[in-house]
């Protein structure tokens, strides 16, 4: 179970409060106005950011003062994190051990990963030598790999066409589903967070609210929600 408790983040003038828990195993889409506060939301709770009070809880245990690698999570950011000198399979590697000193099994491990995302052998292309779509598939794959049971996606999948976007969603729905991930995911689009999501954080006003029912939060959006979809 992930449990903020209390928590109050502030960057200059801008403050946010959150205070709910979601279980483990929980969909959760992260929506509001442009600056109010999603990526913050993720990085308090993936330890790139600290919180001036309060608690980030995950089944019991007391991340708020752990660093980010030491924390049971995989973030996931925007521009993917693949290091460009790296190849697709090291960058994978990275996943299992950040020294890259693989054994055998480890190669098998990335070569599974690499096709379970549809990138059978791409493993010695740069992240260059793929494209956009590619390369979302090539961080997801390498998230896979760390096994950590808290994904967070802060808009992983923005850059992608429609058609592609809804494919790395379902994706990561299924992987999510296989490993009984919980996933909080960032996204302008409601209607990635209809598909992907059973329940909607809805971040405004300073709050990141308790995640609700995404169905209703979108048929009924308060009006700070429903300025935002226009
Ligand atoms: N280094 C900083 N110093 C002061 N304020 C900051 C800093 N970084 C971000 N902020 C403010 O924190 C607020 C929250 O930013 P954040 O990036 O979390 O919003 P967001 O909801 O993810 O926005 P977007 O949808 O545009 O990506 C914004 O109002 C921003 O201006």
């Amino acid at each position: 179970m992930l449990l903020l408790e209390n928590v109050v983040v502030t960057q200059g003038a801008f403050r946010l409060t959150a205070d709910w828990q979601a279980a483990a195993g929980a969909r959760i889409a992260v929506i509001g106005p442009s600056g109010a506060g999603k990526s913050t939301l993720l990085s308090v709770i993936g330890g790139f950011f600290g919180a001036d009070s309060g608690r980030v809880m995950w089944d019991g245990v007391d991340l708020t003062r752990m660093d980010p690698g030491a924390r049971p999570i995989t973030t996931v950011f925007q521009d993917q994190n693949l290091f460009p000198h790296l190849t697709i399979a090291q960058n994978l590697g990275l996943g299992i051990a950040p020294g890259l000193r693989l054994a055998r099994a480890d190669h098998a491990r990335v070569d599974a990963a690499l096709t379970r995302v549809g990138l059978a052998g791409m493993g010695p292309r740069l992240p260059a030598q793929l494209s956009g779509g590619q390369q979302s598939r090539a961080a997801l794959a390498r998230a896979l790999l760390r096994a950590r049971p808290l994904l967070l996606l802060d808009e992983p999948f923005a850059a992608l066409g429609p058609a592609l976007k809804a494919d790395m969603l379902a994706l990561v729905a299924e992987l999510a589903g296989e490993s009984g991930a919980t996933v909080l995911m960032v996204t302008h689009d409601p209607k990635d967070a209809a598909s992907f999501a059973p329940i909607t954080c809805l971040v405004a006003g300073g709050v990141a609210h308790a995640p609700q029912p995404t169905a209703a939060l979108l048929a009924n959006p308060p009006p700070e929600l429903a300025a935002y979809l226009g």
